[in-house]
């Protein structure tokens, strides 16, 4: 969006943002799209006790980008309990007086005071964070992206990065920023899909976080909790190594899953492990949230937070196998088919949705239920609305035909397996629930990442008075990725090379900086801005037509790899720039003639380029004119 330019509010101006009083008391800093204030409130947020807030003011050009800033607003509501997310407190958009069809946005949000985790990474970079200290940050970040894991349906981040931990007052450490925000994707179905699940990701995503599914979504696997799990691992690694594992092999390497430890510092094997085992292809086979805080909880030699998020548990004697898969079955449907409005996630802490981890748990809890801990035993006893939520799932969502058939081939495979230990178990039904996600057929579009200005229905102006509107009407969960503001750009910290894997580690590494930085795929853009064009005819003439779409097996396959060749080309193309010596860098600035590639690696733009001739033999080449005397190392005083 062409963000109209707003001058920054004086110390001392008092607005009014919902119910509360505001002063501002100090400009802290402008995000890529907001201005951000401290300030003083009346009343005090109810929930911290604190009379202190922060102000983010945005101003947003048009319906579709407000629909944006409303999700993000209703996320962070939905989320507001959780001790490690950013507090909301409250919010308020206008209409902008001095810009025409321009929106002002307020959200007034607990006040970080310690600043941003990548400021605290910057005051150490000489002496490296100690792994108890990692291991706390991770566990508080990765509570609080349990809390959105655990909503019915799940909430999925989608960019979970060090940028986007804040750090409190009393030094916990909170997850910011849920603009990027979405329900589980399945699988596209076809080329529309497909363009736009891939203009999504790369818009409400960050390159080096991204999980393998992401980069190759031809694989055809859902983007969902394991998504964020994988960029949890990402995080992790940053935080021990001050650089991501794929910094330098980018895409391929994500895909290859290719990444090496640097020797310093020096952590543990178990971190080690730790890193290894999220960063794994195969999403079934990453930890679930759970696991992971199990996993860092031990290593930190603490009782596992995870009773706070008090998981489900069943009684032994209403628990069996088959119920067990009905349950995660159910779930992963009623997320894939969910329209996933934001309303629709319960912020039910004792029901959480990724059912097949879930119930993987309650599996463990019961060979555990003798010493476990009585709060987390009380699934149906203590919560009947659990177990109607349950049967509800099971009985409104489920195409009964469909259900069966997922049901036995559920059973065959556990019978094949012959699990003899709750791990393996997991490990199948995590696997079968994802391969749930991926098979199951729906006649639905892909509403949940449908952008609500392609909606005429919730566009209508009676949702927006015309002078002042609390954001408090929930909206569809597309509307996170309306974030065309970002344009083929993120914001992106990355340290420099000294800090590289396999690089000396002894020199001083440079600050962490905050960079503008253009995705590495610059055809891309072109790529998505097309598909993007084509998705929006396509879904304004008819938005429920994605099934009627005659395109056969063989033409989806080949799309697809023609698709995968360009962008893996045109990728290949942008990591060759990258690794770019620095003399052919500055030639080029010099000069301001292209580079020319490495030979042998074709690209997209190969095939348009006109080719650049080898230069010709210094004898053949023209001589320059002889210098006027005064640049001929004669003064011009001299003569
Ligand atoms: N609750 C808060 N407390 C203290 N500082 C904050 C808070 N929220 C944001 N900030 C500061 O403001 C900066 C920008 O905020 P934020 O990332 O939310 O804005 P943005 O416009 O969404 O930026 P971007 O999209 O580029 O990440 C943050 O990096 C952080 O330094």
């Amino acid at each position: 969006m062409n963000q109209p330019q707003i001058g920054t509010y004086n110390v001392g101006t008092q607005l009014t943002v919902g119910s509360h009083q505001v002063e501002i008391v100090k400009y802290l800093t402008s995000g890529g799209f907001a201005q951000v204030y401290s300030a003083l409130i009346s009343p005090p947020d109810p929930h911290s006790h604190s009379n202190i807030a922060c102000l983010k003011r945005v101003i947003v050009p048009d319906k579709p980008s407000l629909n944006t800033l409303r999700a993000e607003v209703d996320a962070m509501r939905l989320l507001r309990n959780n001790r490690y997310v950013v507090s909301y407190i409250d919010s308020h958009a206008a209409k902008a007086m001095l810009h025409n069809g321009s929106y002002e946005v307020f959200v007034l949000m607990e006040y970080c005071e310690r600043g941003g985790l990548i400021d605290f990474m910057n005051t150490r970079l000489q002496n490296r964070l100690h792994e108890f200290e990692i291991l706390q940050i991770m566990s508080q970040v990765t509570q609080g992206v349990a809390a959105m894991h655990a909503l019915q349906p799940p909430l999925i981040h989608r960019d979970i990065k060090i940028e986007n931990v804040l750090i409190s007052a009393n030094n916990e450490y909170k997850l910011c920023d849920f603009g990027s925000v979405c329900g589980v994707i399945r699988p596209p179905r076809n080329p529309q899909e497909l363009s736009y699940v891939q203009q999504d990701i790369f818009k409400n995503t960050t390159a080096q976080y991204r999980s393998p599914e992401m980069v190759d979504i031809f694989r055809g696997l859902p983007i969902d909790e394991k998504s964020d799990i994988w960029a949890l691992g990402i995080f992790l690694y940053k935080l021990c190594y001050y650089t991501t594992p794929f910094e330098k092999g980018g895409e391929p390497a994500i895909l290859s899953g290719h990444f090496e430890f640097p020797p310093y510092p020096d952590y543990s094997e178990q971190l080690r492990d730790l890193i290894r085992d999220i960063l794994v292809q195969n999403p079934c086979q990453r930890p679930n949230v759970y696991q992971l805080l199990k996993r860092i909880s031990i290593m930190q030699n603490v009782p596992c937070p995870i009773s706070d998020i008090q998981v489900p548990q069943a009684p032994d004697s209403h628990l069996n196998l088959t119920e067990l898969h009905q349950l995660s079955a159910t779930q992963n449907i009623r997320s894939l088919n969910s329209h996933s409005t934001i309303e629709r996630p319960i912020p039910n802490a004792a029901f959480q949705s990724s059912m097949p981890d879930a119930a993987t748990q309650t599996l463990f809890s019961r060979k555990k239920s003798q010493t476990s801990d009585n709060t987390t035993l009380n699934y149906s006893a203590e919560n009947p609305q659990t177990s109607l939520d349950k049967s509800e799932s099971v009985s409104h969502v489920l195409d009964p035909l469909l259900f069966e058939s997922g049901m036995s081939n559920t059973s065959k495979s556990l019978n094949r397996a012959k699990v003899s230990s709750t791990t393996k178990l997991k490990q199948v039904i995590d696997s079968e629930a994802h391969n749930f996600r991926h098979n199951y057929t729906m006649n639905l579009p892909l509403r949940n990442i449908i952008p609500q200005d392609d909606d005429s229905s919730s566009s209508s102006d009676e949702l927006y008075p015309e002078d002042v509107d609390k954001l408090e009407k929930t909206q569809s969960l597309g509307s996170y990725i309306s974030r065309d503001n970002k344009k083929g750009e993120s914001v992106k910290e990355s340290l420099t090379s000294s800090s590289l894997p396999g690089s000396s580690l002894t020199a001083t590494p440079t600050k962490l900086d905050l960079k503008l930085e253009t995705l590495p795929n610059s055809t891309f853009v072109n790529t998505v801005d097309n598909s993007k064009n084509s998705f929006r005819n396509f879904s304004k003439s008819n938005p429920l037509a994605y099934d009627d779409v005659s395109v056969s097996r063989q033409d989806l396959k080949n799309s697809i790899r023609q698709r995968m060749l360009d962008k893996l080309n045109s990728s290949e193309e942008s990591f060759n720039a990258r690794k770019m010596p620095k003399a052919k860098a500055s030639e080029k600035e010099s000069t301001g003639k292209p580079i020319a590639l490495k030979p042998g690696i074709s690209t997209s733009k190969d095939k348009k380029a006109k080719p650049i001739p080898p230069p010709k033999p210094l004898h053949l080449r023209p001589k320059p004119p002889p210098k006027p005397l005064f640049l001929a190392g004669q003064k011009l005083s001299e003569k």
